[in-house]
């Protein structure tokens, strides 16, 4: 089935952007402002003293401001993705969504600068007077021609680097998907045939970057709007178009295609017919890159031409060539030396540097990273995953090596290797902690029972659920109410095809409910009157009964009914699993600072030592999940002993339980929480602790304590809770609080899938 953006895509897009709070960004100071003497070092009289500082010596704007971390993404909005020139108001969604890719993916901050200017000496003069402020400038959906001027006017006047992202980023990625594609088929850059849809900014640099590869011009053919780009052709022309102009009788698309290797499409969707695509040379690469339609659905060009390696510009599909591989990791790897420009031998370090990591065997990390889309190199992973937690790892030494040894760095490295180490973990660190998580349920989805099923969160999280592929979701809900609801939020799923239900009111599984419901519970004090009640109106009974009977693979309910009272259904019907003594509730809370687990946040009030060592043990195989080392923490009021208190005592006790039982674990305790978060506090009361670096699971010692932890860093940290993730039922059931968002949900679906193919 094609897919374009769908109606349900774009709903979600404006509620994405709207809500909590309108766009994508905020700025954070990062120095405490929180009395007076603050105040007088921030700002005046003590910023003087800064300020004189960078008069003396310039280059100190780079340790004394954010200048060596602030980057420009700049627009004026005439190219704005393959939506034409929509002007800079229309384009600052897009700007502050690569400021956004700038900072997750390489920790770079951005301000987005759309300008109202498109004639090309105000725009130069604009960008030019901008250089105090920036470290470097990243020019953005500027449209050819003038994109290639303002671009070269600019990297001649300014003392930092100035990249035009749609050349150049596209470029490098391009780069390297055509070098692997051709190891793939044998040939060889030099007797390629090149055809390009597109002779604009991006394509005219990808080609560029080719030829500097090896490809022969005279074998490079070019179309555009006015079809083929011919020798003597007036109509939009520009010299650096011209380059390109072949001395040729060709003048459509469909004429130049015949016997192409390579398809370079950098135009706009749906160019690339079929029936051209037929008449491409054997395995040949398709570079269908326009966003957000690519100039041919990867589907339909694989029904055509099966031996095709097919790439396009977007997350949906294998082998995304997008430049979003690029830019964080360039200007990482360039403000980390203080590069004075992005030259030729930086970029060719880029393209190397991708096409060698797509080669790369799948390391342990990134197997455990991206489960089941782990895939190894070939036809439908010629260029990493943007996902993929090396690529930071590899681009930025290999960019920041390349300036150094070109000379244009102006604060050199010294040590390249504990440069590497120090971008190591960036990545985990950051919010794509629940990846691992969503591309293992992928690979093997299971049914998942929601008790709320007609919950407007719900029902959102069941389109993404669909969406994302990670679970076949049943809902337990009236038909009527289910529909109505779908039709009013705008929610595309459809009953039957997309989600199964359970009709509280009238399911034919009714009797069979009640029975088994009576087999489990009837010598607990269990009447048939009750059971049948029970089965009728509450749903946490009914989805637990449809996992316990092999209906469902996991549940999830909680978001309406007390915590403890949907914890006691589980506990009669689905039980135990083998050793567990009683459940309890891991949380992960991804904070602006890193993800951290804690535990027990809502089960046993006051566990015993021994309880504290089976909620560890078990704490640990579920973090192992999210592709993390358990960096397990004992938390307590007492730092090793420092207080001699009974709650540092169990906490002490704990500790040689789980050493007992798990000799292999990385933990320690009993000690503070800023103890277990920071190596200099550690080390300082404990120098030689088994725990190294930072905690990631925070065991503590009592209900009290672990919720109140919770709560407090769901709110002051502002994190993302994930969970509460159950531990210790027989089958993998969720209590979610009512405050769950539908995000929560599908967070927990995922979970939910992971524990249900682990044959919990
Ligand atoms: N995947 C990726 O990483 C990237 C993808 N892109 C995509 O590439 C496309 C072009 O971007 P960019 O180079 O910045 O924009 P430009 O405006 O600079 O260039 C667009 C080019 O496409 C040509 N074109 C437009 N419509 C058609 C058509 N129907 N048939 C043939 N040619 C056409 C234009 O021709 P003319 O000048 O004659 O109008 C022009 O040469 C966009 O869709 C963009 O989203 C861009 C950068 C990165
Ligand atoms: C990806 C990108 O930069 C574009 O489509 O313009
Ligand atoms: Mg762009």
């Amino acid at each position: 089935m094609t897919k374009s953006i769908s109606e349900d895509l774009k709903s979600g897009a404006l509620v994405y952007h709207r809500y909590p709070r309108p766009g994508k960004l905020e700025i954070q100071p990062t120095k405490p402002l929180g009395n007076q003497r603050d105040l007088a070092l921030a700002y005046s009289p003590g910023v003087a003293a800064a300020c004189e500082a960078i008069v003396e010596d310039p280059g100190e704007a780079a340790t004394l401001t954010s200048r060596q971390n602030l980057v420009a993404v700049v627009s004026n909005g005439t190219a704005v993705l393959g939506l034409g020139n929509i002007g800079p108001l229309a384009s600052k969604p897009v700007m502050e969504g690569k400021a956004v890719l700038f900072k997750k993916f390489a920790g770079i901050d951005v301000f987005d600068i759309e300008v109202a200017q498109t004639d090309v000496d105000a725009l130069v003069e604009t960008v030019a007077a901008l250089e105090p402020t920036f470290g470097g400038i990243n020019l953005e959906d500027i449209k050819a021609p003038e994109c290639f001027e303002v671009e070269e006017r600019l990297k001649a006047r300014m003392g930092i680097p100035v990249f035009h992202d749609d050349q150049h980023g596209t470029a490098i990625i391009v780069g390297a998907a055509v070098t692997n594609a051709l190891a793939l088929s044998g040939k060889k850059i030099e007797e390629i045939r090149i055809v390009a849809s597109g002779a604009g900014a991006a394509a005219l640099a990808c080609l560029n970057l080719l030829v500097s590869l090896g490809a022969k011009r005279e074998n490079i053919f070019v179309t555009d709007i006015e079809g083929v780009v011919y020798e003597g052709r007036e109509a939009l022309m520009d010299r650096w178009k011209a380059v390109y102009a072949q001395k040729t009788q060709a003048r459509t698309l469909a004429e130049v295609i015949e016997g192409a290797d390579v398809f370079l499409g950098l135009s706009a969707g749906g160019v690339l017919k079929p029936e051209y695509l037929e008449r491409m040379a054997r395995l040949p690469l398709v570079l269908a890159l326009a966003n957000p339609n690519p100039e041919i659905m990867p589907d339909v060009a694989q029904a055509v031409r099966p031996d095709a390696m097919i790439c396009t510009g977007r997350s949906d599909f294998p082998n995304q060539v997008n430049n979003v591989l690029c830019f964080p990791y360039i200007f990482r790897g360039a403000l980390d030396v203080g590069a004075t420009t992005i030259n030729e031998e930086m970029k060719a370090a880029a393209v190397k540097a991708i096409a060698a990591l797509a080669r790369e065997a799948p390391s342990e990390v990134v197997a455990r990273a991206y489960g089941g889309e782990a895939r190894p190199f070939g036809k439908e992973s010629l260029i990493p995953s943007p996902f993929d937690p090396r690529l930071i790892l590899r681009i930025a030494p290999a960019v920041a090596k390349a300036a150094m040894d070109t000379g244009v760095a102006a604060r050199p490295l010294v040590d390249l290797k504990a440069y590497e180490d120090s971008l190591g973990g960036f990545v985990f660190r950051s919010g794509f902690i629940m990846k691992p998580l969503f591309a293992a349920a992928k690979a093997a989805p299971k049914r998942v029972i929601y008790a709320e099923g007609e919950d407007e969160r719900v029902l959102r999280a069941a389109q993404v659920v669909i969406e994302e592929g990670i679970a076949r979701p049943i809902l337990i809900g009236r038909p009527a109410v289910v529909q109505t609801r779908l039709e009013r939020f705008g929610l595309s799923l459809e009953i039957g095809r997309d989600v199964d239900l359970i009709n509280p009111e009238d399911d034919p599984r009714y009797r069979d409910y009640v029975a088994t419901y009576l087999e489990i519970a009837g010598r607990q004090g269990i009447t048939p009157d009750a059971a049948r009640t029970l089965v009728r109106t509450n749903a946490t009974v009914i989805a637990a009964l449809a996992v316990q009977r092999g209906d469902a693979d996991a549940l999830i309910c909680g978001l309406e009914g007390r915590f403890q009272s949907n914890l006691r259904h589980l506990r009669t019907i689905i039980g135990m699993a083998p050793g567990a003594r009683d459940f309890a509730a891991l949380s992960l809370m991804i904070t602006r600072r890193g993800a951290y687990f804690l535990a027990d946040t809502h089960v046993r009030p006051d566990p015993t030592a021994e309880e504290i060592a089976d909620v560890a043990c078990a704490c640990a195989s579920h973090v192992a999940r999210f592709g993390l080392d358990p960096k397990i923490a004992l938390v307590s009021h007492s730092d090793f002993g420092s207080i001699d208190s009974p709650s540092a005592r169990k906490m002490r006790d704990a500790l040689h339980l789980i050493r007992e039982r798990a000799p292999n674990l990385e933990v320690d305790g009993e000690m503070q929480a800023d103890t277990a978060l920071l190596q200099a506090t550690r080390d300082r009361v404990l120098p030689h602790s088994r725990l190294t670096g930072e905690a990631n699971v925070l065991i503590m010692p009592n209900l009290d304590a672990a919720n109140i932890a919770y709560q407090l860093t769901k709110v002051l940290a502002d994190a993302l809770p994930v969970g509460p993730i159950l531990i210790g039922p027989a089958k993998p059931a969720h209590v979610v609080t009512p405050s769950v968002t539908a995000r929560g949900i599908v967070n927990m679906t995922a979970v939910a899938v992971v524990e249900a193919q682990a044959g919990l």
